[in-house]
């Protein structure tokens, strides 16, 4: 580290952005698995019941039971490149990178993962190391939720009790009413109804969490439903043709309802032939959407009587979602020294960008 540097003078971006998501197992594999769930279900963020009771059911049964049943699941959804999350995740920072120097704006644009790799430490540390005196925390959570935000802020938190002189940190706590946000949901509707025709209902599909937190005072729940609202409006579909579900159940408490399974259930058993799946609180595909919807969801609908189950891909890298990120993102940088004056065709660019997508520039 040069002595330049620790001084902060111009030695490279001194903004950075740490784009934050979930995690995923670094291989498709029983020890992979089970290296990333025992991380991933040891947070009290995400479990919490009493250690005393926790450990033994962790480390007794489920610990030597899912791993080998998930890596089989993950293994189903593998990319060339890895886990879906991680894949889209890069691709997201990497554009994100590109779309706000479109804008203008030079920053260091890191992702990082709260469970597994790469590591929130080990990425604050690379900002760090790049001259980053101010962060923004970027999750890509749409809805907040304790479980997700504030054990990624428990995270950044544990890092910088270790440093000793600190950076600046803004924070994208959750975007679930967005413009931009919204509308790149509706146009992902959009052109999959262009493409593959439109199903009798649309089911707006939430990872799910236990009904307690809700009682507790987490936001998750609400938040979940103004996303479907607006999303509903905004679509101009009739509330009674939109069905809000929650996912991903896991254990014996009661979770959220009315669950994805026994809605596809009903709409199944109703004789629906074709239904549209969507899921808004992911910001990018994973073993929860590729996996639980598109793969175990359409075999639920169908056993239930239904016909074909379409699922709606999540924004990922899409040039509507990355308008979208730009956007929020850009909105947390006001005031920090990250743009240069805009060069002629920088601002061309960006016309050129908002006229494709319909959109003011
Ligand atoms: C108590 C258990 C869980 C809570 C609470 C929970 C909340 C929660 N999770 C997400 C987003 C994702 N979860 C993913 C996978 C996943 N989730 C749980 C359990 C809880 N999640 C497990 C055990 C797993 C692992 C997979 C498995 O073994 O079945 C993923 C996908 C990860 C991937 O690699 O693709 C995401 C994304 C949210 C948003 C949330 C609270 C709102
Ligand atoms: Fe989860
Ligand atoms: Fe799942």
């Amino acid at each position: 580290m040069s002595a330049s540097f620790q001084h902060g003078q111009d030695t490279g971006p001194a903004v950075g952005i740490l784009l934050c998501n979930l995690g995923s197992p670094d291989a498709p594999t029983a020890p992979a698995v089970r290296r990333y769930l025992a991380q991933f279900l040891s947070d009290r963020r995400v479990v919490e019941i009493p250690r005393w009771l926790w450990w033994p059911i962790l480390h007794g049964i489920i610990l030597r039971v899912r791993p080998a049943k998930s890596a089989a699941k993950y293994a189903s959804v593998w990319m060339p490149e890895g886990a879906p999350l991680k894949v889209h995740t890069e691709r997201q920072a990497k554009q994100l990178q590109g779309w706000l120097g479109e804008r203008g704006h030079r920053v260091q644009v890191r992702w990082a993962m709260r469970y597994g790799n790469p590591s929130i430490a080990s990425q604050l540390d690379v900002l760090k190391s790049q001259g980053a005196r101010r962060i923004l925390v970027f999750n890509a959570y749409p809805q907040y939720c304790a479980a997700t935000v504030a054990s990624v802020m428990d995270e950044v938190s544990a890092w910088l009790q270790r440093q000793r002189w600190l950076p600046e940190l803004r924070v994208v706590n959750h975007y679930p009413d967005h413009p931009s946000y919204l509308q790149a949901l509706v146009h992902s509707a959009h052109s999959h109804w262009q493409r593959h025709g439109r199903g009798q209902a649309l089911v707006l599909s939430f990872h799910g969490m236990p009904e307690r937190t809700l009682h507790l005072g987490d936001p998750y729940f609400c938040e979940c439903h103004k996303t479907a609202r607006l999303l509903t409006e905004a679509l101009g579909l009739k509330p009674q043709d939109v069905h809000i579900a929650f996912q991903s159940r896991f254990g014996r408490a009661k979770w959220l309802e009315p669950s994805t399974e026994s809605v596809l259930k009903r709409l199944g058993s109703q004789g629906v032939q074709d239904v549209d799946v969507m899921c808004p609180g992911f910001a990018a595909d994973c073993l929860e959407t590729l996996e639980e919807i598109a793969m175990e969801g359409q075999e639920t609908f169908r056993e239930a009587g239904g016909g074909t189950l379409r699922y709606i891909p999540c924004l990922n890298d899409s040039p509507e979602g990355m308008r979208a990120m730009t956007d929020i993102a850009e909105s947390h940088l006001q005031g920090w020294p990250t743009q240069d004056t805009p060069s002629a065709p920088a601002l061309a660019l960006r016309a050129q960008r908002a006229r494709e997508l319909g959109a003011p520039a």
